[in-house]
C-alpha cells in the first residue's frame, strides 16, 4: 500500500493606468460506452491520460483529425444544441507579463463582434481585466472567460495572467483547455514566464499556436523570436507567416500557405486589409520559408510525402489539413505575427485558431476513476449522449450572484435546475443557475453541452478541482495539482468587528484560490496568510480591505520554510497509558527515509502476520500526517519523507486507532531528532534585464543576497540578462532596490526553482526566532 499526499514583482515603474452562423444539428442521442482502461496506468501525475494508453489514444486522436472524424464514432448531439462540436474551439491566451495577451483578446472580441468598442489596457478599460486591482495596475490577475464567434465557429477564450504569482490561474485554465495561443513580444522574444507557461502547456499536452505580437515596436525581431522558440522552449516552430517590414514600417504579413501578402491599409481600429501579390523584394525569402514549411508538414502523411518526393506539391487544402494534423499531434507549432495594438494580424490569427487548433472531438478523451473504486480507470468522450461529467476549475465570488463555479463540461449535458453529483464528496448539488460568462458579465442559459465552459451559480460545497457528474454513472476526473505557498504575512484586524469580517473574507478568498492559505494563532491573536509571492498577498489584502471592508495591520513578508530529514533511521515507539479505566496501548516500528524532492508524504505498510492489525493502520497514517503539517524544528511543514511501517504490536483490549495515531506521532517526533532534521528554503530563479552600464551593480547586489550567478545573455537594445539563483528570504522589496540602483531602467522576474538546505548559521537564527515566537 502506498499513500501519497502530497516578479516580475511589480517591475512597472509607476503603476501604469490601465493600458490596456450557427449550424444546427439535431441527432438522435445514442449512449456512448464508458471504457475501462488499465488501472495501474491511471492517474500518472500531471497527465491527461494513463501512460500505457497514451499511445493508442493519441493514435485515435490522430485518426479523428486525419480522416475528418471518419474513423471515430460521430458524436451524438442533443436536439437543443446550436453548435456542433467540431465547430468549437476552447482556447487560452498565455504568455509572459505584458506580452499583449489582454490587448490581443480585446481585439479578438472586437473583430468577432463581441465588443463594439475596444478597451485598452493602458486606459484601464479592457473588458477582460474587470477586477479593480487589474484596472489600477494594468495586469491580469484572474483568468477571465468569454465566448465569441468567428467564421461559423464558436471560440471560448480564457485570457490568463502573465505574472508568476498567478501561475495557478494559468494552470487551472490549461487543465480544461483544448488549445492555446502563446503571445510573445517581438522585441523581448521568449521571456521567463512564457517558458513557465509553455512547460505547463506541455504538462497538459495542449496544442499551441504562437503569435509574435508588437511587430510595430522599435527593435521588433520576428526571426529572433522564432530562434528563441527553438532555443528557450525546445519546440519546433512552423513559420506560416512572414512579417512585411517591422517597427513603424510593419505593414502586414505574407501568408505562406496561400502565398499572398496581407496588407493593412491603416492602423486604426477596424482597419481594412487587402490580399496582394507578394512584394518582389520578399519573393526569395517567402519561397525559402514556403519550402521549409512544406518539408515539415509532408511528414504528417506518408502518401503526400511520397507524392512530394515524386515532385507533386500538395494543394492548399492538403497543406492546411497537414498543418492542423501536426499542430494537434504537437509535432510543431505554427507561428504567426502582427501587432494587436495597431490592429494588424488579429484576423489571420483567428483564422489560424479555427483552422489549426483542435475541437473537443480531437483531443484525448478525459480520464478519471470510478468513484467507488479508484483502481478502476475510466474515460469520457465529448458527446451529449454520454453521462454528464464536468470539472470545476475555478470559483469566483460575485457580488451579485454569490459564488460562481466555472465548469468545463467533458461529456453529456447539464440543465439549470437539475442535480449533479459532486463525486469527490459523494454529495448531490443543485444546479441553481447556469451561465455563459463574458468577463464578469453573465448570460443565463438553460442547458449546457459537452465541450462547453460555463459558470454555475448556487453550488454549496464544491471546491476547485472537484468533479460534477451524473449520479448514475459516477466518475472522478483527474485532479489538478496546486503549488504550496512560499511566502506568508501576519495580519491583525483593528477591531472585533473587523476580525469577524476578516474570517468571512478569508474563507471566501481561499475558496476561490487554492494557492492561498490562512491560519489563525489564538495565542498571538494573529492571522497568517500564505501565498505565491508579495504581489499575490498584496492583492489578497487589498481585496479584504475593499470587498470585505476589513481594517487591518499588515506585517512584513516572511518565507514559508519547509522542514525535511537528511538521513534514514528506524524508530520504535510504544504508547502505553494505564489510568483507572480502560488503558491505551500501541507499539509501532517505522522506518523514516528522506523522499525524492517533491514526493511529499509517502506511507508504506510492510506489516506481515498482523503485528499491527489492518484496522489500526489508518490511525498510524493520520498520526504521521498530522506531524507533517508542523515540524519539530520551527513548526514549518515537513516535506519529502517516506514512512514505512514494518512492525509493531497491539493489546487485545487496550489498542485502538487513536492509540496508534498517538504512537505514530511519538515516533515521528523522535525521528525528526534521529534523522537529522533540517530547514529548507525556497530558491528563486531571478532574471534581471538591465542596461550594460548597471550590470556590475546588479551582479554585486545579487551576490550580497547569497545569490549564485548562473548566466549572462545579450538582449535586444544593448540590454543584458543576468540570471541568478537567490534565496527568497533575500528578495523582499527587491523591486524598489533595483529601481533605485538602475534609475528604473532594469526589470526583473523571479520564480520558484527548488528548495535547498538553509546554511547552519541562518537555520540557528530562524529556529531561535521561531522559539521566541517571531518567525
Ligand atoms: N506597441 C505595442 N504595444 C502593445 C501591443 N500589444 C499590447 N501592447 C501594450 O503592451 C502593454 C501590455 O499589454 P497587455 O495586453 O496588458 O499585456 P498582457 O500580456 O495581457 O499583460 P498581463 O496580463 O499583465 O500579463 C499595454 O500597454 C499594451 O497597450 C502591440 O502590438 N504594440
Amino acid at each position: 500500500m502506498a499513500l501519497k499526499s502530497g516578479m516580475k514583482a511589480s517591475t512597472r515603474q509607476a503603476q501604469k493606468r490601465q493600458v490596456q452562423s450557427p449550424v444546427c444539428s439535431a441527432v438522435i442521442a445514442v449512449p456512448v460506452p464508458v471504457m475501462a482502461i488499465n488501472p495501474q496506468a491511471a492517474f500518472k501525475a500531471g497527465c491527461r491520460r494513463p501512460a500505457t494508453t497514451r499511445l493508442s489514444m493519441r493514435r485515435a486522436a490522430r485518426m479523428t483529425c486525419n480522416a475528418s472524424a471518419a474513423a471515430a464514432p460521430a458524436p451524438t448531439y442533443d436536439s437543443r444544441r446550436e453548435w456542433p462540436l467540431d465547430k468549437y474551439r476552447n482556447i487560452g491566451i498565455m504568455a509572459h507579463i505584458d506580452a499583449g495577451k489582454t490587448t490581443t483578446t480585446e481585439r479578438i472580441l472586437y473583430y468577432t463582434g463581441k465588443s463594439y468598442k475596444i478597451g485598452e489596457v493602458h486606459e484601464g478599460t479592457a473588458t477582460m481585466d474587470w477586477m479593480v486591482q487589474e484596472q489600477e495596475r494594468g495586469i491580469t490577475i484572474t483568468a477571465a472567460a468569454t465566448t465569441c464567434m468567428w467564421k461559423g465557429h464558436r471560440i471560448n477564450i480564457i485570457d490568463t495572467p502573465g505574472h508568476v504569482d498567478f501561475t495557478l490561474e494559468v494552470e487551472r485554465a490549461l487543465r480544461v483547455l483544448d488549445g492555446a495561443v502563446a503571445v510573445f513580444d517581438a522585441v523581448s522574444g521568449v521571456e521567463p514566464q512564457s517558458e513557465t507557461v509553455w512547460r505547463q502547456a506541455d504538462k497538459y499536452k495542449v496544442p499551441r499556436i504562437c503569435f509574435v505580437n508588437k511587430m510595430d515596436r522599435l527593435g521588433a525581431d520576428f526571426y529572433n523570436c522564432v530562434k528563441m522558440v527553438v532555443s528557450n522552449l525546445g519546440a519546433k516552430p512552423l513559420v506560416i507567416q512572414l512579417p512585411i517590414g517591422s517597427e513603424d514600417q510593419f505593414k502586414g504579413v505574407i501568408d505562406l500557405v496561400k502565398m499572398k501578402a496581407i496588407v493593412w491599409t491603416g492602423e486604426e481600429l477596424g482597419a481594412k486589409f487587402e490580399e496582394l501579390p507578394i512584394p518582389e523584394d520578399m519573393a526569395d525569402k517567402a519561397q525559402e520559408y514556403r519550402e521549409k514549411l512544406i518539408d515539415m508538414i509532408v511528414e504528417q502523411d506518408d502518401e503526400v510525402l511520397e507524392k512530394y518526393f515524386e515532385g507533386e506539391m500538395p494543394d492548399e487544402a492538403t497543406i492546411e489539413r497537414l498543418i492542423r494534423k501536426g499542430t494537434i499531434a504537437q509535432a510543431f507549432v505554427p507561428i504567426v505575427c502582427g501587432t494587436a495594438f495597431k490592429n494588424k494580424g488579429v484576423q489571420p490569427l483567428l483564422d489560424s485558431v479555427i483552422k489549426y487548433l483542435p475541437s473537443p472531438l480531437e483531443i484525448d478523451a478525459v480520464q478519471g476513476v470510478d468513484m467507488n473504486d479508484a483502481e478502476v480507470a475510466m474515460i469520457r468522450s465529448a458527446d451529449d449522449a454520454a453521462p454528464f461529467s464536468g470539472l470545476c476549475f475555478k470559483i469566483m465570488t460575485d457580488p451579485f450572484v454569490g459564488s460562481l463555479t466555472f465548469c468545463r463540461i467533458y461529456s453529456g449535458i447539464l440543465e439549470a435546475g437539475s442535480y449533479a453529483l459532486n463525486s469527490n464528496k459523494n454529495k448531490k448539488e443543485r444546479i441553481g443557475r447556469l451561465m455563459m460568462m463574458h468577463a464578469n458579465n453573465r448570460e443565463d442559459i438553460k442547458v449546457a453541452f459537452a465541450g462547453d465552459i460555463v459558470a454555475i451559480g448556487g453550488l454549496k460545497d464544491v471546491i476547485t478541482g472537484e468533479t460534477l457528474c451524473d449520479d448514475k454513472s459516477p466518475i472522478i476526473l483527474e485532479k489538478m495539482d496546486f503549488p504550496d505557498p512560499v511566502i506568508k504575512i501576519a495580519i491583525e484586524p483593528k477591531s472585533k468587528a473587523d476580525l469577524e469580517k476578516m474570517g468571512v473574507g478569508l474563507n471566501k478568498l481561499a475558496q476561490e484560490d487554492p494557492s492561498f492559505n490562512f491560519s489563525r494563532d489564538e495565542e498571538t491573536n494573529q492571522t497568517v496568510i500564505e501565498g505565491m509571492g508579495e504581489l499575490h498577498l498584496e492583492i489578497i489584502v487589498d481585496r479584504l480591505r475593499r470587498e470585505f471592508k476589513v481594517e487591518c495591520e499588515v506585517g512584513a513578508p516572511q518565507v514559508n520554510y519547509r522542514e525535511g530529514i537528511s538521513r534514514p533511521n528506524d524508530v520504535r515507539y510504544v504508547h502505553k497509558k494505564q489510568s483507572g479505566g480502560s488503558g491505551q496501548f500501541a507499539d509501532v516500528a517505522i522506518r523514516f527515509e528522506p523522499g525524492e524532492p517533491g514526493s511529499g508524504f509517502v506511507f508504506k505498510s510492510e506489516i506481515k502476520g498482523g503485528s499491527v492489525p489492518k484496522e489500526y493502520v489508518p490511525g498510524v497514517v493520520k498520526g504521521l500526517e498530522e506531524c507533517m503539517s508542523s515540524g519539530s524544528l520551527a513548526g514549518f511543514p515537513v516535506v519529502d519523507v517516506t514512512c514505512v511501517l514494518y512492525d509493531g504490536s497491539y493489546h487485545e483490549v487496550d489498542s485502538n486507532a487513536l492509540a496508534f495515531q498517538i504512537a505514530a506521532r511519538g515516533a515521528f517526533r523522535e525521528a525528526m531528532g534521529k534523522c537529522g532534521a533540517r530547514l529548507l528554503e525556497p530558491i528563486m530563479r531571478v532574471e534581471v534585464i538591465t542596461p550594460e552600464d548597471h550590470m556590475g551593480d546588479v551582479i554585486g547586489d545579487l551576490n550580497s543576497r547569497r545569490g549564485i550567478i548562473n548566466k549572462f545573455e545579450d538582449k535586444p537594445g544593448g540590454m543584458k540578462l543576468v540570471q541568478a539563483y537567490v534565496p527568497l528570504s533575500e528578495m523582499f522589496q527587491y523591486v524598489s532596490v533595483l529601481r533605485g540602483m538602475t534609475k528604473g531602467r532594469a526589470q526583473y522576474t523571479m520564480q520558484l526553482e527548488r528548495y535547498e538546505v538553509v546554511p547552519p548559521n541562518i537555520q540557528q537564527d530562524i529556529v531561535a526566532k521561531s522559539k521566541a515566537g517571531v518567525a
